[in-house]
């Protein structure tokens, strides 16, 4: 057996190998070291390998998938050995073979490997969450990412560079990473695979095979990277479900600009689908999300993380959600058939992976006829949005197989197939006939009993069955004399303490009868579902663009719900680069305030071309940053089809988004809190263009003072200056307000606050002007600062305040310095006149020691330029 087992640890690689025994999977050696740990069960041992003993560890198979689910959540892959013969077969196998039938083992294979990326099962799942698989790999420079969801069978592949990297995969939020071997560049934690897996012309091979085309044409266009990366990804599924493929419907390209560009940090920053601690409650998700369905949550999910940048389609989807808005008990109606919803994908999925069952079938039943009574509500109505005409057609067209689950399936099949009972009645005359067979028979079984406690005077006899001895007749142990006599017409079976059991020449044909009408009906249950399996499986395209749809309805009708209850309006999309919300809230913190009793004060925001940069200043916990990222959370939410938290809303299209709001250290990757801010504001002023929109929190406020203040100032004039987006920028230093001197799309303004009776009350209000002061030590009075620290603070701050007008402040000079375009035109002005002196060079007459000299001196004259 250890060298069965052994053969299939090599197999199973770095994944931990759940081993059948029996009723159990059982681990052995380091395997059932770790999983004892996570698992937190025993660890027993068994025999010895070596001369020492075998550690081991196992658990039954009926309760096998919460195991495997903490397995994977701790990060671990398992591959599952089954039994591929039963006991009989094996000794027939040894029998056949010449060998003794004592000394055979039973075969076994792995079936499949269970992987993060790779699950389909309900138990194993998260209902509202996609669970991703990415593939990832490079060639020639360019990126190519392959990302599908198995458990509903969307693909997508896309490309990118190299530094677009960790933005696509924090979009994606893939469980799991497949990567060539040996690639520098591979996210931490990926699987690696053998990098043949990626080459392209496989990859494009693979999709062709896939999907039976002999050209992609039709899919679209697939760059050389994205068919690697999808090369990857089927190989990688190929090898985990061992050759039972998942379904995977044609891959979609994603174009990059069809979608808002948000970074990393910023996506974490703004906690759209998780908080910064991981909890979907408490994100944008967490409040908006009023689905009905699992799918539809999903779908949310994916419109929330990747909102979109093209305004016909945020249009198209804004009115749906109106239709939904504006007639209560339309809305009321369809979330009710919706809730009714069993989920669909996901149980394709799994009948299309070979791991479907009977339930699994019944769900596709239930769900596609909900769909068609759905759209015989909604295709009635006048004025139907066009989104919705184009969805309505998939809700329908599947009457045949509709038809025929229903006739076949009982109404609530079971989960488990191997004790059939799933087949309706009247489906199949030869399955009834076996079934009125066991039944006449199980009948027939019940009048011996009676016949029998006549005929012997043993009232307590009785009939039953178990497992050894299936069928057989029981009598207390006093009245066991009465039927031992030899022409009693019973057998002896067995003798126990206080009952005698016999069997009869009827009651055995009897059980006979039952054992093989049994038999051959399970044969047949067995037959039709393979059936059944089929006709869904061929039907699968169609059935997921019904799932598709079914979800797109239950989120516009969920947004509806959240905005009628949270009185939220419809934005106005524009193509100008305007951001005009008037009494806007932030979701999020609202919602919290409500549940304390509080109320939230609405702000307003009003950029535009010439009012682009707006500085807002003000005392801590003012609600500064709420008001920057309710700014945010309104542009995401409206980009993404939905209603948004406002009295009215303006929104010109934004391309990118970036957060850089509170400080989020990142010690796991070595890098300090300013480190963090100083990467993050550079890639800001790398990448946002006229048609962003940024929201910078405090930024140099983890460096010294001057330092800060500094390059506070040189991030504000260069976002105004040169990248020329819509910026809110919330600071501390009141020395930034010089700017609005000399820039002239740059404005300010402050949260309010007033000290009353030596207390500070905070206001959260946005009002325009500059920031009067901080209340630094006020708010930390409100912190429970003790009382003789901020007294002897203010000693200090009076001390720093009058030498501060004695040397003329901090942003003394500030005033005199040329603006950032102009300090940028004397560079270039010296760029010019050392190209000129280069250009009148003649270099090659030069030997290498004048050539030095010149060197030099140009250094001296052009300074860093
Ligand atoms: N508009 C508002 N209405 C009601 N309460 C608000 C509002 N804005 C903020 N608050 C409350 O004030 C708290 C602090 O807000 P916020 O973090 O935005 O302040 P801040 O000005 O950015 O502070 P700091 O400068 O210290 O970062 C919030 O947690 C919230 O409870």
């Amino acid at each position: 057996m250890m060298e069965q087992y052994h053969a299939l640890k090599r197999e199973a690689g770095d994944c931990l190998l759940f081993y059948r025994m029996g009723d159990f999977f059982e681990l052995f050696f380091d395997d059932a070291k770790v999983a004892a740990g996570v698992l937190d069960i025993a660890l027993t041992s068994r025999g010895e390998s070596g001369g020492e003993s075998v550690p081991m560890c196992g658990v039954p198979v009926h309760s096998a998938d919460g195991y495997l689910a903490r397995l994977i959540r701790a990060g671990h892959r398992v591959a599952i050995a089954e039994q591929v013969e039963t006991p009989d077969e094996a000794k027939a196998r040894a029998k056949a073979e010449g060998k003794p039938s004592s000394k055979v083992l039973v075969a076994r294979q792995i079936i499949r490997f269970v992987t993060a990326g790779t699950l389909t099962e309900d138990a194993l799942l998260e209902p509202r969450r996609a669970n991703r698989l990415a593939a990832v790999c490079e060639v020639r420079g360019d990126i190519g990412i392959a990302a599908c969801d198995i458990s509903t069978g969307r693909m997508e592949l896309e490309e990118c560079a190299p530094e677009g990297l960790p933005a696509a995969l924090s979009r994606l939020g893939a469980s799991e990473i497949v990567v060539p071997e040996n690639w520098e560049a591979a996210p931490a934690d990926a699987t690696q695979r053998p990098a043949s897996d990626f080459a392209s012309e496989r990859g494009r091979q693979r999709l062709q095979d896939l999907h039976g085309v002999s050209t992609l044409d039709a899919f679209g266009e697939f760059s050389r990277a994205m068919l690697a990366a999808a090369g990857g990804l089927i190989a990688y599924l190929d090898h985990a479900g061992r050759g039972a493929m998942p379904f995977l419907l044609p891959p979609q390209v994603l174009a990059g600009d069809a979608t808002m560009a948000i970074d990393e940090a910023s996506r974490t920053s703004l906690e759209i689908t998780a908080t910064q601690s991981g909890a979907r409650a408490g994100s944008l998700l967490g409040t908006v999300d009023r689905c009905v369905t699992s799918a539809g949550a999903r779908q949310l999910a994916e419109d929330l993380s990747a909102p979109l940048a093209t305004r016909p389609e945020i249009e198209a989807r804004l009115a749906l959600v109106r239709f939904f808005h504006d007639d209560p008990i339309l809305r009321s109606d369809t979330r009710e058939a919706l809730r009714a919803i069993p989920d669909v994908a996901r149980a394709l999925a799994r009948l299309v992976a070979e791991r479907g069952s009977p339930r699994d079938l019944g769900q596709v039943r239930d769900g596609l006829a909900q769909a068609r009574n759905l759209h015989g509500a909604l295709s009635r109505l006048p004025d139907r949005p066009a989104l919705l005409d184009a969805l309505l057609p998939a809700l329908t067209g599947h009457g045949a197989l509709v038809g025929e689950l229903s006739a076949a399936l009982v109404p609530s099949p079971p989960t488990e197939r191997s004790s059939g009972g799933f087949i309706a009645s009247g489906y199949d005359a030869a399955l009834d006939e076996l079934r009125e067979t066991s039944g006449n028979a199980r009948r027939a079984i019940a009048a011996l009993e009676a016949r029998y406690r006549t005929e012997t005077g043993v009232s307590s006899l009785k009939i039953k069955h178990n497992g050894v001895l299936g069928y057989f007749i029981e009598v207390p142990a006093r009245h066991g004399d009465a039927l031992m006599a030899p022409d009693s017409g019973f057998t002896h079976r067995q003798t126990m303490a206080n009952a005698v059991r016999f069997n009869s020449v009827h009651l055995h044909e009897e059980a006979t009868r039952i054992a093989e009408a049994g038999g051959r009906a399970l044969a047949a249950e067995e037959a039709h579902f393979e059936g059944l399996v089929e006709q869904v499986v061929a039907s699968r395209e169609t059935i997921a663009r019904t799932a598709d749809a079914l979800a797109r309805i239950d989120v516009a009708a969920g947004l509806a719900e959240r905005a009628a209850e949270g009185d939220w309006c419809a934005p106005q999309i524009e193509d100008a680069p305007c951001l005009e919300i008037v009494a806007g809230r932030h979701p999020v913190v609202e919602a919290a305030l409500a549940k304390a009793g509080e109320r939230f004060v609405p702000n307003d925001c009003a950029l535009s071309d010439t009012d682009r940069l707006w500085l807002i200043g003000g005392p801590n916990m003012g609600g500064k940053s709420t008001f920057l990222r309710a700014n945010a959370l309104i542009v995401l939410l409206a980009q993404a089809g939905s209603y948004v938290p406002a009295q009215s809303a303006r929104i010109g299209l934004v391309d990118r988004l970036f957060s850089r709001v509170g400080a989020s250290d990142n010690l796991a990757r070595g890098r300090s809190t300013f480190m963090v801010e100083m990467v993050e504001t550079a890639a800001i002023l790398a990448q946002a263009t006229t048609r962003s929109f940024v929201i910078l929190d405090e930024v140099g406020r983890g460096t010294s003072t001057y330092d800060g203040l500094a390059l506070a100032w040189a991030v504000a004039e260069a976002i105004h200056e040169q990248n020329r987006c819509r910026c809110l920028f919330a600071t501390h230093y009141h020395e930034l307000a010089r700017l609005a001197e000399s820039c002239d799309a740059l404005s300010l303004h402050h949260v309010r606050a007033r000290e009353w009776q030596g207390d500070l009350v905070l206001l959260h209000e946005v009002s325009d002007g500059p920031a009067d002061r901080s209340y630094g030590l006020a708010v930390a009075k409100l912190a429970g600062v003790p009382a003789g620290v901020v007294e002897r603070a203010s000693a200090v701050l009076a001390k720093l305040e009058r030498g501060r007008e004695e040397t003329g402040g901090l942003a003394a000079g500030l005033g005199d310095l040329p603006l950032f375009s102009a300090a940028f035109q004397a560079e270039e002005e010296a760029c010019d006149t050392l190209r000129e002196k280069l250009a009148a060079l003649d270099i090659d007459a030069l030997s290498p020691r004048e050539a030095l000299d010149m060197l030099y001196e140009l250094k001296r004259e052009g300074g860093e330029s």
